[in-house]
């Protein structure tokens, strides 16, 4: 990568028929970095996750992946849906050497060691938790030696204990892998704890983009509870914190 952004977005605007979804919408994203993007259901989160990679096209303004540098946006950009999508009838390691340019076995044991799954490398799809299928669909996503990793409330149906292991795993993969993330949550905190930059959708725009400065580069303590509560004051339309935090997931 050059060195110029991971992703361009400006002016870009996205209809349903009549249903403006997203409009005027201008973001750039630098390699390495990692972002989160919140905002109501329904606000245009997934959507905006879909333009980048060629999955919907926008009706106004431009889209550039990797300073255009890669002969499509899904070159080098991998998504991570909050279903693992897997296929069923191959087994796991088939599931990832699928879409690895290196379809070996090998490599995708490795890519399962990264993930901590060695040992489910000849296990089926059906026989694994709800946290595992999504460790091998990440796992996958990774084999390819993506720069960009899109994730679309990929934790959302895990349960608390597994979720909080999956954000401890997605950050070490974040930082081992030098890449790209773009998280979309409806969980603020997950949002503030992974981010190092918080974007929030309203109306079809971005209306805040707060980033996420603490003393001590990337450990998380209390200190975060502030960008939280700022967040979800905004999104929640109130002037100030209330004394016993009443609101969490949006
Ligand atoms: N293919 C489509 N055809 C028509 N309308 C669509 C289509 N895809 C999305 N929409 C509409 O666009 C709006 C934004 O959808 P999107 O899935 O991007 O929202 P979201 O912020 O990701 O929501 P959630 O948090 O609930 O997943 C919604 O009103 C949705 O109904």
């Amino acid at each position: 990568m050059s060195g110029g952004y991971a992703i361009q977005i400006q002016n870009v605007e996205k209809k349903f028929g009549e249903h403006v979804v997203l409009q005027n919408v201008n973001l750039d994203i630098k390699p390495g970095e990692f972002i989160a993007i919140v905002g109501k259901s329904g606000c245009g989160k997934s959507t905006l996750l879909r333009l980048i990679t060629d999955l919907e096209e926008s009706d106004s303004g431009s889209i550039r992946v990797m300073d255009g540098e890669r002969e499509t946006k899904k070159e080098g950009v991998k998504f991570l849906f909050q279903e693992a999508r897997l296929l069923p009838w191959k087994k796991v390691w088939k599931n990832i050497a699928l879409v690895s340019p290196d379809q070996s076995r090998e490599a995708a044991v490795k890519a399962l060691h990264a993930v901590g799954l060695e040992d489910k490398a000849d296990a089926w799809p059906e026989t694994l938790s709800g946290g595992q299928k999504q460790r091998v669909s990440l796992a996958r996503a990774l084999s390819s030696d993506p720069k960009v990793l899109l994730l679309d409330e990929p934790l959302g149906a895990l349960d608390a204990l597994t979720r909080i292991e999956m954000q401890i795993l997605i950050e070490e993969l974040w930082r081992e892998n030098g890449l790209t993330v773009i998280l979309v949550t409806h969980d603020v905190g997950e949002a503030v704890y992974l981010a190092d930059r918080v974007v929030l959708i309203e109306e079809g725009g971005i209306t805040m983009d707060e980033r996420i400065t603490l003393g001590r580069p990337r450990e998380r303590d209390s200190d975060f509870a502030y960008f939280e509560d700022r967040i979800l004051n905004r999104v929640l339309g109130r002037d100030s914190v209330p004394e016993k935090k009443i609101e969490f997931m949006i």
